[in-house]
């Protein structure tokens, strides 16, 4: 008995296909594709195959539920580096395209030191701040904030955004290029407040923080919202089309 058993080990070590044998026995052309030793059997590096596990699921619910999918890549400006495209479908008129995600501060919070360089801070018409830049400090804080307010295994908010791979494929506002001559706006920012009676559950896809935590308390219920800003398409916008917004919106 133990002969038998040991020939049968060292046959399956031996063994080399991808599938098991009795997959193998079924199938008539077993034509090999070999993969030389000590080599790694890889066509694409692992980081694509990340990016499409990670990803895919994101944009085909994008796709299904909003018939458009937006995807970042080199921006179609020379010089103006990423930007926001429409990748599939097509986004009708007035419809939000993005969100912009970032942590809140109000005029009378401290965000100067990370504002310095940063090319993410977006200003609300009342002056509140939207720090979107997912990177250094901006990124230290937001991942803080998140921490500190999430409540036990809740997440009030989403921190993917500061990933290559958003959960919520909406959070790229922050990446939309600014208007130039041959590249009219075809989005527009809009502010909205999120007040606390939203739904708890849909928080952690909110890609947007209070800085300050105690505010959330304050008997001033314009201080307990949280603001969050979105960009909505001016006209049709068709697959292919780069985002473009004004950021120098004048609210007279
Ligand atoms: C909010 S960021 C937009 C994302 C940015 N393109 C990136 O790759 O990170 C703003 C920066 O994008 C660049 N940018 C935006 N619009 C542009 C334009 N029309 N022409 C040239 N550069 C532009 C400028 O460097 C600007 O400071």
């Amino acid at each position: 008995m133990g002969g038998w058993v040991r020939r049968l080990q060292a046959r399956w070590q031996a063994y080399r296909y991808r599938f098991v044998p009795w997959i193998a026995m079924n199938l008539k052309d077993r034509k090999l594709r070999s993969v030389p030793k000590g080599t790694q059997d890889k066509i694409i590096p692992d980081s694509a195959v990340l990016s499409t596990l990670r990803y895919q699921h994101g944009l085909d619910v994008m796709l299904k539920t909003l018939g458009f999918c937006t995807e970042r890549r080199e921006s179609s400006v020379v010089g103006a580096g990423r930007g926001v495209f429409v990748t599939k479908g097509k986004v009708p008129a007035e419809t939000v395209v993005s969100m912009y995600p970032g942590t809140m501060y109000y005029p009378f919070e401290p965000i100067l030191l990370q504002s310095i360089a940063n090319p993410f801070v977006f200003r609300c018409i009342d002056g509140v701040f939207i720090d979107g830049n997912d990177r250094s400090i901006s990124k230290m804080i937001y991942r803080s904030c998140a921490g500190r307010d999430r409540i036990g295994p809740y997440l009030t908010c989403d921190q993917s955004w500061l990933t290559p791979y958003p959960k919520n494929p909406l959070a790229v506002g922050q990446y939309v290029n600014n208007q130039s001559a041959g590249h009219p706006a075809n989005v527009a920012y809009q502010e909205y407040n999120i007040k606390v009676d939203f739904p708890f559950s849909l928080r952690k896809y909110l890609p947007n923080i209070h800085y300050s935590p105690n505010l959330q308390t304050s008997q001033d219920a314009s201080y307990r919202s949280l603001r969050v800003v979105v960009l909505l398409s001016l006209r049709d916008i068709e697959a292919g089309e780069e985002l473009f917004s004004s950021y120098f919106t004048l609210v007279e």
